[in-house]
């Protein structure tokens, strides 16, 4: 039920507005994100399917809020509603159509720090060895220009080359690495990056919005599907999404046309990511037209005297829209105040003094109050200062909770059972606890079995150890014409509910085709949106599939004593027939080895991607995938027979590098194997509390008592899995589920909010939040606007950023800043001080 009493005229017309495509905009604390949740309740009131409904936020902590809101007003319904950041919806996406992309379905997402390691890596090998102290500002400049030459085509209003990308982050750059200037040749050094990422079937943030751009302008199918799934999409804070991000979300609702918009120009604080909001809106109210237009104007969050201050700053802003905000309430509050502090240190011990003041007389709690900062140098200034002051606290940034060693270092072993390949989690895992396995052994594991089509995650698989060489399985079975290459086709991805519509096989040798199996399943269930993939309507099955487990029982009889394989078919097919049999009452699958096609063509042949059709065209093979399971498995066996000779070739290497090596890898192996049994089973909260302790983790972090706080972050990891936790997948799309918004996260989705202690965080994390209590600390000219950003022309955007911080205060607002700045500088009280408090001057 939707409260309607609880809200004012303006709110109401946009919850009403539900069938049409609105936009709101909106200034700061006039309740978009609760109308945002009520809108999408109407709307499923009103008939549309919760299962259509997507909506975006900015933080994951943002999308939790509108789902919690969507269970409280429709209940069960409300959590079939999507509602995630834009960045997990890309995931979402292509998790799904990994083999449209030629990606692995078990794709990986890296983190910056994971990323940078890699560029890092592929640099040294190709001899670009910048000075030690320019090192990490090196890569990070690789990391940008690396993001940047891959988004070009989608961001940029004209395209440039990587180089061009390169040569612009170069000249952008604050390091001078002028070594650099005009030699180095950035597009190789990408496509070795990337291809180091695709090895490890990983991809970065900036591959998941490339990924989905590309996989809708070049698979028009594909995103007609899309189109049918999500027929009613909303986003929030539209003013800090780019072109790349706008353009997926336009193509997906072109055709039901029921895209709304909520934002607010005045707080656009991502320009330096390459935000245009206007360019956005124009191209929207074009698109989508006629476009329901409106604006809040009432503000509920704070007092008239913040508000007064929130006005006059924006007002003063060159450009911006917000002219008046009307204060809902009627208190008029407590004065701003002005601190000016001798130097950081008298800053930090004001704000402590006015905090305490604030528990004992008027009852603030601490988890009330915030501390605001330009930048994180402040910011850890502060912390160091409020810690010797005994002010207790939680600083955002120092928080990069996911970034922690320990946190990375446990997380890797969870993400190894999911995907062995992942090379920099078996780094961590062989690491800590030290597993006795030296980095030289590495590094030649790491060197010519690679030729030879070996890889270290084979060492942790314990078939490898039974047959000596893990291809020999599928080597003899070729030479004896044993080897069945299968596709299959189905009702849709759910592992556990879905069913098979058909199954194409082929038995073959190195050379031929043996046999063939075909047929077409009667599924219990319709195809619905699988339909357009495989093109069997419900009408046809009805007709022409059999019963599932005659056409089964066969299966398993044309495969008796073969060795299976298939292209991307590892992580989706065979758990697929697996759970098909299982239903069915029929023997499992368990035994079956299966072969990866994709795996191997990636050992052995570098291209730029791997999708079945374009690894055909590139190696100039006959066949031509078509997405009908007998086209792609005859495409999937002149493949194999492609690369059954270099297998051939490097079996000898392969033996030997098991045999030197076994005997340590092997026991890991084992453990490895028996934890993916528990993760069938467990939730992941449980899976992660078992391998703490059965790795050895929890003992390795206890031996040393400076670790404790590293202790109390694997239990806070603990705590937040249970919060992660979906209890509606099954256990293993779960702890998919819940590392993704691991490396997804912003800083402030692994925030649990304490209660006890004051909050210390930049700006930027401070978006959307609110707060009874702000402070503005380091509020001096220069540091707040930001010396070098008004340098490089976005004086604007700090005017924006100081907007935001302001009106983040519900009840009081402080400002301090200290005459005496880092470096011995004098510092004057920043410009905007004076906006906010005329009378001040
Ligand atoms: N109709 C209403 N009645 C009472 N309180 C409301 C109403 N609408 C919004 N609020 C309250 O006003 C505050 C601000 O709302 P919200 O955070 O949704 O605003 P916003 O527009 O998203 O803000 P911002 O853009 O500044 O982040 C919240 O505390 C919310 O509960």
């Amino acid at each position: 039920m939707i409260p309607w009493e609880t809200l004012n005229p303006e709110q109401r017309e946009a919850v009403e507005a539900w069938n049409e495509a609105l936009l709101v905009m909106a200034p700061v604390g006039t309740g978009k994100t609760n109308v945002l949740a009520l809108r999408a309740a109407h709307a499923v009131e009103q008939g549309v399917a919760p299962s259509s409904i997507l909506c975006l936020s900015f933080t994951n902590k943002a999308a939790r809020e509108v789902k919690d809101r969507l269970a409280r007003h429709l209940g069960r319904r409300g959590g079939e509603v999507t509602a995630k950041t834009f960045h997990g919806l890309c995931a979402q996406i292509l998790r799904v159509e990994a083999p449209a992309v030629g990606w692995d379905r078990d794709f990986l997402i890296y983190d910056e720090e994971d990323c940078r390691s890699i560029l890092g890596e592929v640099a040294r090998r190709a001899n670009i060895k910048p000075p030690d102290e320019e090192r990490d500002s090196f890569e990070f400049l690789l990391f940008d220009a690396a993001a940047r030459a891959r988004l070009s085509e989608f961001d940029d209003a004209v395209p440039r080359t990587p180089q061009q990308v390169f040569d612009a982050c170069l000249r952008d750059s604050r390091a001078s690495f002028l070594q650099y200037r005009g030699g180095l040749m950035f597009k190789p050094l990408l496509a070795e990056y990337v291809h180091a990422l695709r090895e490890c079937h990983a991809v970065d943030f900036a591959d998941l919005i490339a990924g989905v751009n590309r996989l809708f302008k070049e698979n028009p199918e594909v995103l007609e599907r899309w189109q049918a799934k999500f027929s009613w999409i909303q986003v929030d804070e539209i003013q800090d999404t780019n072109r790349g991000e706008y353009r997926p979300l336009s193509l997906l609702a072109a055709r039901h046309r029921r895209l709304s918009l909520f934002g607010d120009i005045d707080q656009t604080i991502y320009q330096w990511r390459g935000s245009v909001p206007l360019e956005i809106l124009a191209e929207y109210k074009s698109a989508f037209a006629p476009v329901h237009e409106m604006r809040f104007t009432r503000n509920y969050r704070s007092t008239r005297r913040i508000l007064e201050a929130c006005e006059r700053l924006i007002r003063a802003c060159p450009g911006a829209l917000t002219k008046s905000i009307v204060p809902q309430q009627a208190e008029e509050g407590e004065p701003l105040r002005v601190y000016e502090a001798d130097d950081t240190r008298d800053e930090a011990r004001w704000i402590r003094d006015q905090v305490e003041t604030l528990v004992e007389q008027q009852g603030v709690k601490l988890g009330e109050i915030a501390v605001l900062t330009r930048s994180n140098f402040t910011s850890r200034e502060l912390s160091r200062n409020f810690t010797a002051l005994g002010l207790p606290h939680l600083q955002v940034d120092q928080f990069k909770f996911f970034q922690r060693a320990e946190i990375k270092e446990t997380l890797a072993h969870l993400r190894l059972l999911l995907n062995p390949h992942d090379a920099n989690s078996l780094m961590r895992f062989l690491k800590t606890p030290p597993k006795g396995i030296g980095e030289a052994t590495i590094e030649a594991l790491a060197g010519a079995p690679r030729q030879a089509g070996l890889k270290p995650a084979d060492l942790l698989t314990p078939s490898t150890f039974e047959t000596g060489d893990p291809f020999r399985p599928l080597m003899e079975a070729a030479r004896a014409g044993r080897v069945v290459v299968f596709d299959i086709e189905t009702t849709g991805l759910s592992i556990g509910d879905d069913e098979i519509v058909e199954i194409a096989a082929a038995r073959c040798d190195g050379s031929s085709v043996l046999a063939q199996f075909h047929a077409y399943l009667k599924p219990s269930r319709p195809v619905g949106d699988s339909e357009p993939i495989h093109h069997l309507s419900d009408e046809f099955l009805a007709r022409e599939g059999r019963d599932p487990a005659h056409v089964l029982r066969e299966f398993e009889a044309f495969c008796e004593g073969c060795v299976l394989a298939g292209h991307n078919v590892a992580l989706f097919d065979v758990p697929m027939v697996r759970s098909v049999c299982a239903r069915l009452g029929l023997p499992a699958w368990e035994a079956r080895q299966v072969f990866d096609t994709l795996d191997i063509t990636r050992r052995f042949h570098r291209l730029p991607r791997y999708k079945l059709g374009e690894i055909c065209s590139r190696l100039g093979l006959k066949s031509i995938p078509t997405h009908r399971a007998d086209a792609d498995v005859a495409a999937t066996v002149e493949l194999l027979q492609v690369l059954l000779p270099q297998l051939e070739a490097g079996a000898m290497a392969r033996v030997g590098a098991v045999k030197q090596y076994g005997a340590r890898f092997k026991p890991l192996a084992d453990r490895l194997e028996q934890w993916r049994t528990f993760m069938l089973t467990e939730r992941p909260f449980e899976l992660l509390e078992r391998i703490l302790h059965e790795s050895g983790l929890i003992k390795h972090y206890e031996r040393d008592p400076a670790d404790a706080p590293r202790r109390e972050h694997l239990d806070e990891l603990l705590t937040l899995f249970q919060r992660f936790d979906d209890p509606s997948m099954q256990p293993m799309d779960a702890l998919i589920h819940v590392l993704s918004v691991a490396s997804l996260g912003k800083e402030i989705d692994g925030q649990a909010i304490d209660e006890d202690k004051v909050l210390l965080l930049t700006v930027h994390q401070a978006k959307g939040l609110e707060f009874d209590t702000v402070f503005i600390a380091g509020a001096a000219d220069g540091e707040f606007p930001n010396r070098r950003s008004v340098k490089e022309g976005l004086e604007d955007e700090e005017h924006r950023l100081f907007y935001v911080a302001v009106s983040r205060a519900k009840r009081r607002l402080y400002f301090s800043f200290p005459v005496i700045g880092g470096w011995g500088r004098q510092q004057m009280p920043s410009r905007y001080l004076r906006m906010v408090m005329p009378g001040r001057a």
